[in-house]
């Protein structure tokens, strides 16, 4: 059931379907990335004595901030390096930073952490990466890439084009990729399955309409 990949437009138009017409919120959604997410990086034998998560403000960055809420209540040493302004944050991933707030995660804004981490969670941009990447981005990518830990990316690896597996200026090389519902055809290119690793199918609720007609 979980073997076809899928575009961004398909991506995009299965979330809404999911949130819009059949009534799944979007927080339950996004919890399930992080949990599958969270699995991954628990099964995969990483080291977690440092795990930092690297997030922007959109939903891809939500996905992060709640793994690393997970992985803060489960006793494990993380911090968060947050990339883009909070204020300018989707409702859902506001909503993950006022829930890391209350649990006193701790924020980093030293690139140094990112490098001397033993695992990162890219969380930067998943399926609506939509221009080059440049500035404060593009450190943060760089720096992920230079550093000895383990990268696991949520979704797509941040810089990789979903679509066409092109890379946007930068990208991170991850050595294992969670990606939500569907493979994304992008992953499948050569330059695609260089950057995500490993790539596990996260079933976390978001089915394509065929899918879903013998369930109804
Ligand atoms: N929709 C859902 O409920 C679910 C989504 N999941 C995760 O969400 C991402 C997609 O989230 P979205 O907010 O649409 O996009 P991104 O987080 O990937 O990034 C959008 C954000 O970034 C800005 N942007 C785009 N390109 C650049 C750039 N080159 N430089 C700087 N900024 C850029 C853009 O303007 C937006 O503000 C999906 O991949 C999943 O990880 C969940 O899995 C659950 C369901
Ligand atoms: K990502």
């Amino acid at each position: 059931m979980m073997s076809k990949a899928i575009t961004i437009a398909e991506a995009q138009r299965y979330d809404a379907h999911t949130i819009n017409e059949i009534g799944i919120p979007a927080l339950v959604l996004m919890e399930r990335a992080a949990l599958a997410t969270f699995n991954n990086l628990l099964n995969d034998d990483f080291d977690l004595s440092r795990v930092v998560v690297v997030a922007a403000t959109g939903n891809n960055g939500g996905d992060g901030i709640a793994v690393a809420r997970l992985l803060h209540i489960r006793g494990i040493d993380v911090e968060v390096y947050l990339l883009g302004d909070p204020a300018k944050a989707t409702s859902q991933t506001a909503q993950q930073l006022k829930i890391a707030n209350y649990y006193h995660i701790p924020f980093t804004s030293d690139l140094n952490h990112v490098v001397n981490a033993t695992l990162i969670v890219d969380a930067i941009f998943g399926v609506g990466l939509s221009r080059d990447i440049t500035g404060k981005f593009a450190d943060a990518i760089n720096a992920i890439n230079a550093a000895d830990a383990k990268t696991v990316a949520i979704d797509v690896p941040s810089g990789i084009n979903a679509d066409t597996g092109e890379v946007m200026g930068v990208a991170v090389v991850a050595d294992s990729t969670t990606t939500m519902a569907y493979n994304k055809i992008g992953l499948l290119t050569i330059t695609g399955k260089q950057h995500s690793g490993t790539v596990h199918v996260a079933d976390i609720g978001i089915y394509a309409q065929d899918h879903l007609e013998h369930a109804r």
